[in-house]
């Protein structure tokens, strides 16, 4: 079985785009791996992913099919990621966040907090929950540089690789915290330091148990 998938979502047209552009955006859903885009010519493409995400699809259909298993894995220290990749405005903040990281309708909660959350419950689960602790790292890679969210002096870190713990961020800080409430807000005031406004964002599951979210320009 292959260690990776890739999805796609079809975010709903904004109001702009259904006048701009309704009529011309020509996409047919095959079924759940599958569809098939019109051009203006008429000519078709198929494209196949590991799932496809249409129009209306519930966040917590993402996270169950994308995400859970990357969580699951993090209990037996198997290392995960999520990356969202799109061009701007294609929903990446959306699906990682939802419309807001705190304070966000539980129906409409994005990937990120699911994951949080999705990790204290499977430790609470587990038959040794003290084994774990959970830590939080937040970086941004900007100007080629990997920039500390919790600590604006270390602008330069290094990322590494080790037998061990597989990809590090050497000296990043890494914050203990014990609940989904504390990792939301800290999350959500760091968020405020990122220097760059177009971002793609991934999660990234250590074998340590760190949870480090990490942005980018693009
Ligand atoms: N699945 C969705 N359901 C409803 N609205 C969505 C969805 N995905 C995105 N949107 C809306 O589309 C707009 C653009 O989404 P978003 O900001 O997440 O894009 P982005 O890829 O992060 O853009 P940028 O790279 O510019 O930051 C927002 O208004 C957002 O609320």
């Amino acid at each position: 079985m292959s260690t990776m998938k890739v999805c796609v979502l079809f975010r709903p047209l904004s109001p702009k785009e259904l006048s701009e552009f309704g009529d011309a955006v020509s996409v047919q859903g095959i079924n759940s791996e599958s569809f098939i885009v019109k051009d203006e010519k008429e000519q078709e493409f198929d494209f196949t992913f590991d799932r496809v995400f249409y129009q209306g699809s519930e966040q917590a259909d993402i996270y169950e099919f994308l995400a859970l298993p990357i969580v699951q894995g993090a209990l037996d220290a198997i290392n995960g990621t999520i990356i969202t990749y799109g061009q701007t405005g294609a929903g990446k903040t959306y699906s990682m966040e939802g419309p807001s990281i705190v304070d966000c309708k539980c129906k409409k909660k994005g990937l990120l907090q699911r994951v949080v959350d999705g990790l204290f419950e499977a430790i609470t689960n587990s038959e040794k929950p003290n084994k774990y602790t959970i830590k939080l790292s937040m970086v941004e890679i900007y100007m080629e540089k990997v920039r500390d969210l919790f600590d604006l002096s270390k602008d330069n870190i290094q990322i590494k690789e080790s037998k061990v713990h597989g990809i590090v961020l050497n000296g990043a800080t890494e914050v203990a915290i014990s609940n989904s409430a504390e990792a939301l807000q800290s999350l959500s005031v760091r968020e405020n330091e990122m220097m760059c406004f177009h971002m793609k964002h991934f999660i990234h599951f250590g074998s340590d148990m760190a949870v480090h979210v990490a942005e980018w320009d693009s």
